[in-house]
């Protein structure tokens, strides 16, 4: 293969990884070798090559064989001579070992001078995680559940004077927690390319921690966490109960703010909730601005479906979409923003394979799984309690003994309800409504069926209860 097929290649794999991988992980991949069905690059660091095999070394296979280069495996090796002269970044690095009040000041003036100059370690020597390019400020959507945590966010994207540290966001799965970390980082690459960003999980900062305790280079691993300017931790609920993952993040935490460097850290709860986390961590990182992202609510979940739908559209050019689907969706499917993204790429995807509008009814078909699932669970007193709303009873009438027309009907209509939209059975819903007898239960059932089919007004009431109490 020559320097130009993989020069092609390459660009293959940048339209395929996307700008930020690409530049991250595959531009700085030197061929070394090829033979015997297998392909080597150089990488710098070995962190570099461990990471680039995990996630992108099927992709380089696939590549290379499609466009003709027959090759079984791709192994990456680190490049003669990257490795810093390790006596001296050792004495450099001893600083960090020694007691915290000590290291404070001995850090600062040597992270200065090197800012001036050069820091000591290079940039591709950073453990970061690719940056999804998707995952911006832009494409973000603001509404009420989140709005907190997204100026925060781009307080701290602008690279200005540290206000609050650290940053925490927390909140449920799905919510946009690592959507807005991407955000800050790739703004911060933008405005204030002199910064050194880092942005991992903390499961990789526990991966490299133990990958340099095995490897004896610990001192590497301070100095490197210690030379960033932005230090962003994803899901740090992963190192509760990890003792020295703990400890080792505890430190890089302090000298950090010690050096009035910005940190961000993510979460799946508030820092006083994670169990298992050392109490002086927690303190710590309720020191800064601790902000939580909500539940979206249904403006939010439309809002960003709408965002989404236009960006389908523009791809699958001829599709449309009747109205009230998007509503529909947000209506329903309320877990999570990843369920809801999934609901509507499949459903563009569908819709243009049959080649047809989408509407209501291929929306229901094309999603029933996730419909199921998420499917609002209705009890028999939010059935109770509408209904009395709906015909202006007392909700004390529904299990009470009056038989007057305008109250039993009504007590039909919830007791039919109960059956249809719970899976109780008649004794159980009989015991809700006043403790009637199951026959009594069934008759109301019946009575209601019979009454559907010649009573539209009745056929009508029932579809909107049904609906709000699905909604
Ligand atoms: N407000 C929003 N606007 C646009 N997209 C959003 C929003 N919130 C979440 N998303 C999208 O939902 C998906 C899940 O978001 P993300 O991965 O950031 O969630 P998370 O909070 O980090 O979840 P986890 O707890 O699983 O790590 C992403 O594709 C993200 O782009």
């Amino acid at each position: 293969m020559t320097n130009d097929s993989w020069g092609e290649i390459r660009e293959q794999l940048e339209h395929r990884l996307g700008k930020n991988n690409y530049t991250t992980w595959i531009e700085p991949l030197k061929l070394s070798d090829l033979k015997n069905g297998v392909a080597r690059f150089e990488v710098p660091t070995s962190f570099f090559g461990d990471w680039v095999n995990r996630n992108f070394a099927d992709h380089i296979r696939t590549h290379l064989n499609a466009n003709g280069v027959q090759v079984e495996r791709v192994e990456f090796a680190v490049r003669p001579g990257t490795r810093r002269a390790a006596a001296s970044a050792q004495a450099a690095a001893a600083n960090g070992a020694a007691p915290r009040a000590k290291t404070a000041s001995a850090e600062r003036a040597p992270a200065t001078k090197a800012r001036a100059a050069r820091p000591r370690v290079a940039d591709e020597d950073l453990p970061g995680a690719p940056l999804d390019a998707r995952f911006t400020f832009d494409s973000f959507v603001v509404g009420k559940p989140n709005e907190l945590a997204h100026a925060a966010a781009k307080r701290v994207s602008e690279g200005g004077p540290v206000s609050f540290n650290p940053l925490f966001l927390y909140g449920g799965v799905g919510l946009g927690k690592t959507h807005l970390m991407h955000a800050i980082a790739h703004e911060l690459q933008a405005r204030r390319p002199d910064l050194r960003v880092l942005y991992l999980s903390a499961e990789q900062f526990m991966y490299r921690f133990v990958q340099a305790l095995r490897d004896r280079s610990v001192m590497d691993f301070k100095e490197m966490f210690r030379s960033v300017d932005v230090l962003m931790v994803d899901d740090v609920q992963f190192i509760a109960g990890k003792d020295s993952t703990q400890e080792e993040f505890f430190h890089t935490f302090n000298a950090l703010v010690d050096q009035n460097k910005q940190i961000v850290i993510s979460a799946d709860r508030a820092p006083g909730e994670i169990k298992d986390l050392e109490e002086r961590i927690k303190s710590r990182l309720q020191c800064g601005l601790v902000v939580d992202l909500h539940p979206t609510d249904y403006e939010l979940r439309l809002g960003i479906l709408q965002q989404k739908a236009d960006f389908y559209r523009d791809q699958y050019r001829g599709l449309t979409i009747a109205p009230g689907v998007l509503e529909f969706l947000a209506h329903r499917i309320t877990t999570n923003v990843r369920v809801l993204e999934g609901a509507l790429t499949r459903l563009f995807a569908f819709a243009s394979l049959v080649g047809r509008e989408i509407t209501l009814d291929l929306t229901q078909d094309c999603l029933a799984d996730i419909l199921r699932a998420s499917d609002r669970k209705v009890t028999i007193e939010e059935i109770q309690r509408k209904v009395a709303e709906h015909y202006n009873i007392r909700l004390s009438d529904m299990i009470g003994p009056k038989r007057l027309r305008n109250i039993a009907r009504p007590r039909q209509i919830a007791m039919y309800l109960s059956k249809q939209l719970t899976p109780r059975s008649l004794p159980e819903i009989g015991r809700r409504f006043g403790g009637r007898d199951h026959t009594t239960i069934m008759h109301g059932v019946r009575k209601i069926e019979e009454l559907m089919a010649t009573d539209s007004q009745l056929a009508d009431d029932l579809q909107l209860l049904k609906r709000l109490l699905q909604g």
